[in-house]
Formats: C-alpha cells, sequence, structure tokens
C-alpha cells in the first residue's frame, strides 16, 4: 500500500475530504498540521506557496479538488463511465462554488463591506445554492442514486461551510441530512471523527 503523507493547517476545511477518503477504507496516513507560526518559514517549499498537499510514496501533490478525485479513484468512489463520473464532478463543483461564495465574505477584509456582503449571503446566495443541493440530494446522494466522493466531499467540509456562514446549513434540509447521517454512520468516517483533533472549522 502506498504511503501517504497529508500537510494541511490544524483545521478540517480544505484538508478534510482528502482525510475522510483515506478513513473511508481504513487507509494510514501521516496527517501533519503545520502551526501558523511556522507557516511563513515553509510557505515558500510548496509548489503554490500554499496547502494542503498530499504526498503518495514521497511524490508530491496539491490542487485539493484534484487531489480528492485521485483518492476517490483510489478507494472506488467514483463513476463507473465518463458520464457518471461527470455528474460526481457536477454536484462536486456546485459544493465548491458555494464554498467559495461564503468564504468570498467570509475573508472580506473590510467589515463594512463584509457587513453588507453577508446580507446578499443570507438572504439570496445561502437559499440558492441550499435550495439546489437539497434537490440534488434527494435520494439521499448527490449522484448516481449511490454513496460517491461528493457525499463524503460535502460532509467533509460541511463545519467548514457552517462556520464561515455562521449558520447549521443543512438545518430543515431533511435530503442533506440524510448524506450526512450516511457519510457519518460509514465505519471508517466514523473512526476518523472520533480520533481527530476537535477544531472548528
Ligand atoms: N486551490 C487551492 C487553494 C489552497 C488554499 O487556498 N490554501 C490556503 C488555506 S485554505 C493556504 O494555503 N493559505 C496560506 C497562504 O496562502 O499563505 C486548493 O484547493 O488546494
Amino acid at each position: 500500500m502506498p504511503e501517504y503523507k497529508i500537510q494541511y493547517f490544524n483545521v478540517k476545511a480544505l484538508a478534510e475530504p482528502l482525510r475522510f477518503l483515506l478513513s473511508y477504507k481504513n487507509i494510514p496516513f501521516e496527517d501533519v498540521r503545520i502551526k501558523s507560526e511556522d507557516w511563513p518559514a515553509i510557505k515558500n517549499t510548496m509548489p503554490m506557496g500554499q496547502m494542503p498537499i498530499l504526498e503518495v510514496d514521497g511524490k508530491r501533490a496539491h490542487q485539493s479538488l484534484a487531489m480528492t478525485r485521485y483518492l476517490a479513484k483510489q478507494v472506488g468512489l467514483v463513476g463507473s463511465n465518463d458520464w457518471e463520473d461527470l455528474e460526481i464532478d457536477m454536484a462536486v463543483d456546485t459544493i465548491n462554488d458555494f464554498r467559495m461564495k461564503i468564504g468570498a465574505v467570509q475573508y472580506e477584509p473590510d467589515e463594512e463591506v463584509q457587513k453588507k456582503k453577508r446580507v446578499t449571503l443570507d438572504n439570496e446566495t445561502i437559499p440558492f445554492y441550499l435550495e439546489k443541493l437539497e434537490a440534488m440530494a434527494a435520494d439521499g446522494h448527490f449522484a448516481l442514486g449511490k454513496l460517491t466522493w461528493a457525499d463524503l466531499y460535502f460532509v467533509a467540509v460541511l463545519d467548514y461551510l457552517n462556520y464561515m456562514a455562521k449558520k447549521d446549513l443543512t438545518e430543515n434540509r431533511p435530503n442533506l441530512n440524510k448524506v450526512k447521517e450516511t457519510v457519518l454512520a460509514l465505519d471508517g468516517i466514523k473512526n476518523w471523527v472520533a480520533k481527530r483533533p476537535q477544531t472548528d472549522l
């Protein structure tokens, strides 16, 4: 079995889908968490000056979605043809678009501008995306009517989304809650969630 190492900050955010995918099959990995005070010295050694980084037998990869998709192939959570993979990718890209829209507000440096942007986020963006995502998950899964990496991706980033949105995004969304329950009930994920470092996001 390849040796896996994940490097990121001490948060779930963009590395958690990688951790979920490996944990799903109980694949061991080194979970390296860089302290923010150590980051400036390390930043320039990273391919794009950013994390997460995945190392597979010492070979280094970056870009969280590409790495998550790679691990999904390793653990068999992809489609069985190109069209099925497209359906999974559509769900994942939609979730990722949602993340970036919430992030654009959370990381807006001007406080007054952030306040204004949060009104639009709360009244328009969040309801729009949640309605679409709830409909996509009508049968308890985001794609193909079965468990795929889109489901694991959503649940893995959910704490991060809730933190940035400052609300429980799955409240009163039965289909999204079903996805959450299904993923959190998987043995490998249950074990990981029980033992992972406790962080807000
Ligand atoms: N497109 C990249 C974005 C990575 C990214 O934004 N990483 C942030 C943390 S979430 C980072 O490394 N920030 C530190 C910095 O830019 O100095 C990915 O998805 O992996």
